[in-house]
């Protein structure tokens, strides 16, 4: 897959011949200095930006196949999305923002409600429902944040700095979901990070380096 960005005149290449493959439940940290690219992938995989050339494949789907709307119904079925400023309605309480994803599947307001309430339930925020995001800490709505992503019950979760703007106690409860997540519900997580405390709990680490992915090497005993 290749990717540049166009900037004024000049071209901004990104990604060229990079080829990655990401096996169903792996928990894999992208880290990569800033600029390196690294949310640009996440963009990509999840089809709201597309490579220059070369093909993208998440599970079936066959992204650089598929038109605007195949994606847009793709993507609410298949992918969730974590991002790092949690990106919550703030006019909506904890139950709606959580239940966003749904409206786009055809469900009674029971099965909506018991859904959302299995997900708080999940994410250790049983009986949120109505608190508004802004009167909750920021791993709270992190939490939040997890749960609409999980609604839907996509098989991949892509996350974008999920403890960037997180104090170290937030930080580490978010992450033992993500993992629980990944080991006990077969999640595949893709997760962008600078925390090497992050980094640290995925199944395998890649640095992105100057449009190509380095494996992290294994600590070797001196
Ligand atoms: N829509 C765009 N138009 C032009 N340039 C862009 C666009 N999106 C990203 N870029 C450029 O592409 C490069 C990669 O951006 P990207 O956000 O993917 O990096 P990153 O590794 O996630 O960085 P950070 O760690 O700072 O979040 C940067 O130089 C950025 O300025």
């Amino acid at each position: 897959m290749s990717k540049s960005f166009k900037v004024g005149t000049d071209t901004l290449p990104i990604f060229t011949n990079l080829t990655l493959g990401i096996q169903k439940g792996e928990f894999l940290a992208l880290m990569g200095p800033s600029g390196s690219g690294k949310s640009t992938l996440l963009n990509i995989l999840a089809g709201i930006d597309k490579p220059d050339g070369g093909t993208v494949r998440v599970g079936d789907a066959n992204l650089d196949q598929m038109g605007e709307n195949a994606k847009t119904q793709w993507r609410a079925h298949h992918v969730g999305i974590i991002f790092q400023f949690y990106n919550l309605m703030p006019m909506l309480n904890v139950a709606d923002n959580v239940g966003l994803p749904l409206l786009l599947k055809p469900l009674s307001r029971k099965q909506r409600k018991d859904r959302i309430d299995r997900i708080l339930e999940l994410v250790g925020l049983t009986g949120r429902q109505t608190q508004l995001p802004s009167t909750m800490s920021g791993g709270q709505q992190q939490r939040v944040g997890i749960a609409r992503a999980l609604v839907t019950d996509p098989a991949v979760l892509l996350c974008d700095e999920p403890t960037g703007d997180l104090d170290r106690a937030s930080a580490d409860e978010v992450l033992r979901i993500l993992r629980f997540l990944n080991r006990d519900l077969n999640k595949t997580i893709i997760m962008v990070t600078h925390d090497p405390e992050a980094a640290a709990q995925a199944s395998r680490v890649l640095h992105l380096n100057k449009g190509s992915f380095v494996e992290q090497a294994e600590d070797v005993p001196a």
